[in-house]
């Protein structure tokens, strides 16, 4: 039987775990920025990088999981760096009536973020922020995210976005992440610089920080050790931040161990290059989808099957 349990995680934060009931797959959600930190496939093997010196600390982000970045992506604009939604405690959505149903009995959560008062004090404007988390069959995760603007004042907002995830594998210096080849991007390491990418995939040799603009919406990330495959889905997530901090950086993070760059990348599914904007009563819609295969990496090719 599929469930969905309320539990107490780490320093007493509440979080939702959902199981399939048939395997050991499993999602845990912390409901302080409605925060996926763990996520397991049929064997019980965690997928996600979670540090073991992160901290459950509100209002200090989590590092590691899948923090969500909004209203704001880094430093772009007046915010605290990645918005303030990862550093909210986030209501569980007991009235799904704007949503629609599920489409499978697989076991989700839906969870309302609405900003506090203080929060208009940075970011002047209403919007309802639901986001339902569901695990599907074959351990597919799926993320949707429904912002609203409910602006009474008649004002429309924007705001940069992305699904922050850190994923877990077991040699940074053997994955390949394939997808993004030929696209544009700008390099966070300097000063956001456009390039474009030459190789025929992503690999990591030191510090890389990456704004890929209009990347495809499906995107791999290759485990040659693990010989598994990620497969990253996205809708209305135009742009791909690939990001891993090396080692000097790591050392430099107090909630990050100093070795642990090796066994983590981060592959963001985001909107930044062309911000988002929402008249009132818009809505806006970015999905996330996360599926696991065995390496299907043949010649340089990405041949991936469509979790979807
Ligand atoms: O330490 P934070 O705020 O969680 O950010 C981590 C990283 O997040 C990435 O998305 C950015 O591209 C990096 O520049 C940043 O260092």
């Amino acid at each position: 039987m599929a469930a969905v349990e309320r539990e107490v995680g780490m320093n007493g934060l509440e979080k939702v775990v959902l199981r399939d009931g048939a395997s050991a797959c499993s999602a845990e959600v912390y409901l302080y920025g409605a925060h996926v930190t763990s996520w397991k496939n049929d064997k019980g093997e965690e997928l996600l990088f979670l540090s073991n010196k992160a901290l459950f600390d509100p209002p200090k982000p989590i590092r590691g999981g899948i923090p969500i970045c909004f209203p704001q992506f880094s430093n772009l604009g007046s915010l605290p760096s990645h918005g303030f939604a990862r550093n909210r405690i986030w209501a569980l959505d007991t009235d799904p009536q704007l949503l629609p149903s599920p489409t499978s009995t697989a076991p989700f959560v839906d969870f309302i973020f609405k900003p506090s008062h203080d929060d208009f004090k940075t970011f002047p404007h209403s919007f309802e922020y639901r986001l339902r988390v569901q695990l599907g069959p074959g351990a597919i995760l799926t993320l949707t995210s429904r912002i609203r603007n409910t602006n009474s004042d008649g004002k429309p907002f924007t705001f940069t976005f992305a699904y922050h995830t850190y994923f877990s594998v077991s040699d940074i210096s053997e994955v390949r992440v394939e997808g993004l080849e030929t696209l544009d991007y700008l390099d966070n390491l300097q000063e956001r610089s456009r390039f474009t990418e030459q190789g025929d995939a992503i690999t990591f040799e030191g510090e890389l920080d990456r704004i890929y603009l209009e990347a495809p919406r499906k995107i791999a990330i290759l485990d040659h050790e693990k010989n598994r495959t990620f497969v990253v889905i996205k809708d209305g997530l135009p742009d791909a931040v690939v990001w891993n901090p090396w080692d000097k950086k790591a050392k430099a993070m107090s909630d990050f161990g100093d070795e642990e760059y090796k066994h983590m990348v981060c592959v963001e599914a985001a909107a930044i290059e062309d911000p988002v904007t929402l008249k009132p009563s818009e809505e806006w819609t970015g999905r996330l989808q996360l599926s696991l295969v065995p390496n299907t990496h043949v010649g340089g090719s990405l041949d991936i099957p469509n979790a979807l």
